[in-house]
C-alpha cells in the first residue's frame, strides 16, 4: 500500500473518522477545521462526538505523530499529496444540496495545493460538483476525485474500516486509482467510475435505502389496520435474498443528517435534469406520514388530545449509538405534540440538556433518568431504539406514571413484560396489547421460528 500524506478538511463525523483511519492505515494525515474550539480539544484527543472506538483511534494517531489538528484549510493542506474535503452540504432550503462551504474552501485552497496534488470529495455533492471544482481550482496539474462516504454514525469506524465497497471517480483515472490505493489495506472491492456516476451513487443509496424504509412503514400502517405484524411481514420477505433482511425495521420515520437532505437533493437533481422521479417525492411524503402516525398514536393514547398532558419521551437522537440529533425523527413527532400543546419530558443516554425543538415551540425538559422522565406522564413514547431502554423496570416505570399506555414507536419492549407490568402496548405496524389479552404478537423479528419443511426435491 502507497503512503500518502493526506490532508482532511472538515473534522465532523466524516472528516474525524475519514483522519482516525486514515492515520491507522498508515498515512501522515493533518486534519484542518474552521473551529478553533474543536481543533484545540482533538489536539488534546478529546473527541468531541459520540462514536463507538474514535476516541482510541485518535489518541493512536496523535500518540504515533501520524495524525494531526490544525485551524483551518490553508494549514492543513501544506506538504498534502491528497486533499479530503468532508465539509458539510446541508438543504440549501429548496431541497437543493448547499454547496457554498464546498466551494468557499475550494476558492481558499485552490492557490495554495501541493503540485500534482488530487483534490477528493468525500462531502456528499450533487452531480456535476467535481467539474465545478476543477474550473474554480484551474490548476492542470490538480486532480479531482470523488470518494462519497457510506459510514454509518454510531458505526463509523468500523464502517469505514470494513467497507462493502470503495467507490472513487474521476475524469483521471490515474488519480481515482491513486485516491482507491489509500485503502489498499482494506479488504474491500474498488469502484472507479467517472466523476458523475461516484456522485450518483452515493445519493442513489442512500435514497434507495430511505424508499427501503417509507415503504417498510407503509407495510407497517396497512398492518395495523389488518390485524397483521410488521415483524413476521419483514422476516418473511427479508428472507428473499433480492430484497434482503437489512433496513426493514419500521419505526417512527427515518432521519438523520442524511437521508432527508439527500433524497431531497436527489429529488431536486432530477428535476434540473427534467427526469422524472416520482418516487422521491412520495419517499418522504410516506416518511412525514410515518412521524404523523406516531404523533397520532400518542394523541389517541393520550384519550384523544395531549393538550396540557405531560408525555414522556424515551429517545431523542436520530437512532441509538449517536448524539445525532439533526433531522431526528423523535424531534419531529415531538415537534407535532408540542404544537399539540403537550408537556414534553424526555431522556436519552446521550443527551444531557434540554432541546428546543422549533422556534416558537416549547423546549423538550431532559432529565437523567428515563424513570424520571415517566414521573406523571399520561404517555410513555419510545422513539429511538436504545438498547438501555429495553432493560427499564418497567412496574416501576408503571408506578411513577399518571397513564397506563406505552406507545411503542420502534417496537423495542418486552411486550408481554410490560403487558405483566399493567402496560397497554402500542406497537408500529402490530396488534396493540392489553391486560389480560392473550400473549398477542410479542415476537421480535429476530426470535421468530424458522420452520424447515423437509423433501421439496424438485430437480430443478
Ligand atoms: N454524518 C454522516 O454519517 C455522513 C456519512 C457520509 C457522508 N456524509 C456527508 O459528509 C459531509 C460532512 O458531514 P458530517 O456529518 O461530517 O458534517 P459535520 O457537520 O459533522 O462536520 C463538518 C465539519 O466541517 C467543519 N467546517 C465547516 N466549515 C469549514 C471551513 N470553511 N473550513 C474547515 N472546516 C469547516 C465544521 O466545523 C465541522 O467540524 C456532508 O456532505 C455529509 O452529507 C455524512
Ligand atoms: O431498519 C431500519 C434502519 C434504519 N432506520 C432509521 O433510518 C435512519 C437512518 O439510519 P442509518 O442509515 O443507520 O443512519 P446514518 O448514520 O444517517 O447513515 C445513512 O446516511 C449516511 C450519510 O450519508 C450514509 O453514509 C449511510 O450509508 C446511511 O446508512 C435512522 O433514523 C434509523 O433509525 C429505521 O427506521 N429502520
Amino acid at each position: 500500500m502507497g503512503q500518502g500524506r493526506v490532508a482532511v478538511i472538515g473534522s465532523g463525523y466524516v472528516g474525524l473518522t475519514t483522519g482516525a483511519c486514515l492515520a491507522r492505515l498508515g498515512h501522515e494525515v493533518v486534519c484542518g477545521d474552521v473551529d478553533a474550539a474543536k481543533v484545540e480539544l482533538l489536539s488534546r484527543g478529546e473527541v468531541p462526538i459520540l462514536e463507538d472506538g474514535l476516541p482510541e483511534l485518535v489518541a493512536e494517531g496523535l500518540a504515533s505523530g501520524r495524525l494531526r489538528f490544525v485551524h483551518g484549510a490553508v494549514a492543513a493542506i501544506s506538504g498534502a499529496d491528497f486533499v479530503f474535503l468532508c465539509l458539510p452540504t446541508p438543504d440549501g432550503g429548496d431541497g437543493r444540496a448547499d454547496l457554498r462551504i464546498v466551494h468557499a474552501v475550494v476558492a481558499e485552497i485552490g492557490p495554495f495545493l501541493e503540485r500534482d496534488a488530487v483534490l477528493i470529495t468525500k462531502s456528499t455533492v450533487p452531480v456535476g460538483t467535481a467539474q465545478q471544482i476543477t474550473a474554480t481550482v484551474q490548476r492542470p496539474d490538480v486532480a479531482v476525485v470523488s470518494n462519497p462516504e457510506f459510514l454509518q454514525e454510531g458505526t463509523a469506524v468500523r464502517n469505514f474500516m470494513n467497507p462493502d465497497r470503495v467507490v472513487v471517480g474521476s475524469d483521471s483515472r490515474a488519480a481515482a486509482e491513486a485516491v482507491a490505493g489509500l485503502y489498499d489495506g482494506l479488504s474491500c472491492p474498488q469502484v472507479v467510475t467517472s466523476a458523475e456516476s461516484a456522485e450518483l451513487i452515493k445519493y442513489a443509496a442512500n435514497a434507495f435505502l430511505a424508499m427501503k424504509l417509507s415503504f417498510v412503514n407503509s407495510v407497517a400502517a396497512l398492518a395495523e389496520e389488518v390485524g397483521a405484524d410488521v415483524g413476521e411481514i419483514t422476516y418473511g420477505m427479508g428472507m428473499d435474498e433480492r430484497i434482503g433482511s437489512k433496513f426493514l425495521k419500521a419505526g417512527p420515520g427515518w432521519g438523520g443528517s442524511c437521508f432527508p437532505k439527500d433524497t431531497k437533493a436527489l429529488a431536486a437533481i432530477a428535476l434540473d435534469h427534467g427526469v422524472p422521479f416520482p418516487l422521491l417525492d412520495a419517499t418522504t411524503l410516506s416518511n412525514d406520514q410515518a412521524q404523523d402516525r406516531v404523533a397520532e398514536m400518542v394523541r389517541q393514547a393520550a384519550g384523544g388530545s395531549v393538550a396540557g398532558k405531560r408525555i414522556a419521551l424515551w429517545g431523542l437522537t436520530f437512532k441509538a449509538g449517536t448524539d445525532d440529533l439533526r433531522d431526528s425523527p423523535a424531534l419531529e413527532v415531538a415537534a407535532r405534540l408540542a404544537e399539540s400543546g403537550a408537556e414534553l419530558v424526555g431522556h436519552d443516554p446521550a443527551v444531557h440538556r434540554d432541546l428546543p425543538i422549533k422556534p416558537g415551540q416549547p423546549t423538550v425538559r431532559v432529565v437523567a433518568d428515563p424513570i424520571e422522565a415517566a414521573e406523571g406522564a399520561e404517555v410513555l413514547v419510545v422513539l429511538t431504539e436504545w438498547p438501555q431502554f429495553a432493560e427499564v423496570d418497567l412496574e416501576v416505570a408503571r408506578a411513577v406514571s399518571a397513564g397506563d399506555v406505552i406507545v411503542d414507536a420502534r417496537n423495542l419492549l418486552d411486550t408481554a413484560a410490560a403487558v405483566g407490568a399493567g402496560w397497554t402496548v402500542v406497537g408500529v405496524g402490530r396488534p396493540t396489547v392489553r391486560p389480560g389479552d392473550p400473549a398477542g404478537s410479542a415476537a421480535t423479528d429476530a426470535q421468530l421460528p424458522v420452520v424447515e419443511v423437509a423433501g421439496g426435491e424438485t430437480g430443478l
